[in-house]
């Protein structure tokens, strides 16, 4: 086994939400003490991590960017080396992320490159958000990249194959949050009440209607609730209801095309069930939108090796805070296959490790070429 798939295992082992990845923060730190240190400086930020590796030679300092945080998921995968922390899990892969990022920091550590490159461990992707913040931080700002690089593990493509594309790669996001307020009471007099788990599932049924009715058809969107909270027992009108979820947009102009229509449906929501409501649209991420010539030149090189596939893939309702990066500084992203049967946010979740290997070889053969 790889020093780094055994690495993967013991990040693995220890998902931490976003920003509070401190068991992660150590474990990197102490494996990047463990390091040759000459041409190293590191910096914490909060729980993340900035490494900056002085090049022999430097034009430009190029970064590369992990993210470090699980997801408030129960695993339910058979592997072993599951997670040790219940109703916690690397299910969107962060945790390969890593072990490739240390990977490649491995090697540019021990062989120093021309140029500059900054490695940074970023807390709170999956929320909310760490990369609009680090690229804030005076650190960032003292050792500003002038490129990008970052990938994302792809369950759905094999090992040895990574996907991207020029321009617009991943949407824009935004979190959605609406609490229902009324009067809650004895479930055998519900005409004394106003239930909130009925105008609750109205207002679902509803949020519905707004992709295939208020969006052009030419673009795309979801909304989507993936939490509902309402109600205590059985015999008791509920109170209260929220509703968690996340609206996507591949289209700027859409996104307010939906935050007007939530907005207008709860209000028709209030009115009809004669109840409260508060509208919350938070932690919007911009789109992960890749330079195009930079992209190009990464897929011809990547097309040029005899072990890795390219393919020109479309876009993603997936969304990534990585976008702030790339909205400042030129770069790209792409996916890198790992042949899962489950998706990512599954608790089944599976990713093939030798996918680790793959991406280490290749950023390593791109940042030395
Ligand atoms: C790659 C990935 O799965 N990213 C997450 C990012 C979450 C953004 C935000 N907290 C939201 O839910 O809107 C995703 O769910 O796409």
């Amino acid at each position: 086994m790889s020093n780094f798939i055994a690495i993967r295992r013991d990040l693995h082992k220890i998902p931490e939400i976003g920003y509070m990845e401190f068991k992660t923060q150590a474990y990197l730190l102490n494996y990047i003490n463990s390091l040759p240190q000459e041409r190293l400086e590191v910096k914490q930020w909060e729980t993340g991590i900035f490494v900056f590796l002085k090049g022999q030679a430097p034009t430009k300092t190029i970064a590369y960017r992990t993210d470090i945080d699980g997801l408030p998921i129960t695993e339910q995968t058979s592997v072993d080396f599951p997670s040790e922390h219940p109703g916690f899990m690397h299910a969107c892969g962060h945790d390969l992320h890593m072990s490739i990022a240390l990977g490649i920091l491995t090697d540019v550590a021990h062989k120093p490159l021309d140029d500059h490159v900054l490695f940074i461990f970023q807390p709170a992707e999956e929320g909310p958000g760490g990369a609009e913040r680090m690229l804030a931080s005076t650190i960032m700002q003292e050792w500003m990249p002038d490129q990008m690089i970052g990938l994302h593990i792809a369950p759905e493509y094999k090992v040895g194959e990574i996907a991207t594309k020029p321009g617009l790669l991943f949407a824009n996001t935004s979190e959605l949050h609406i609490e229902l307020r009324g009067k809650g009471g004895h479930a055998a007099y519900p005409h004394k009440t106003k239930d909130m788990i009925v105008a609750g599932a109205y207002l679902i049924t509803q949020l519905q209607s707004i992709v295939s009715r208020s969006v052009d058809p030419l673009d795309s969107a979801v909304v989507t609730v993936g939490k509902l909270e309402a109600g205590t027992i059985g015999n008791i009108i509920a109170e209260t209801a929220r509703l968690s979820g996340t609206m996507r947009t591949l289209n700027p102009e859409a996104m307010e095309t939906l935050k007007t229509r939530v907005d207008a449906i709860t209000r028709g929501i209030e009115l009809a069930f004669e109840c409260e409501a508060t509208v919350d649209f938070k932690l919007p991420y911009y789109q992960v939108f890749n330079d195009d010539l930079l992209v190009t030149e990464f897929m011809n090189f990547t097309s040029a090796k005899t072990d890795v596939n390219v393919i020109h893939c479309q876009e993603a309702m997936t969304g990534e805070d990585f976008g702030y990066f790339l909205k400042e500084i030129p770069g790209f992203m792409f996916w890198l296959g790992v042949d899962s049967e489950y998706g990512l946010h599954h608790a089944k979740l599976n990713p093939r490790e030798e996918a680790i290997d793959v991406a280490i070889e290749l950023m390593v053969s791109y940042l030395r070429r």
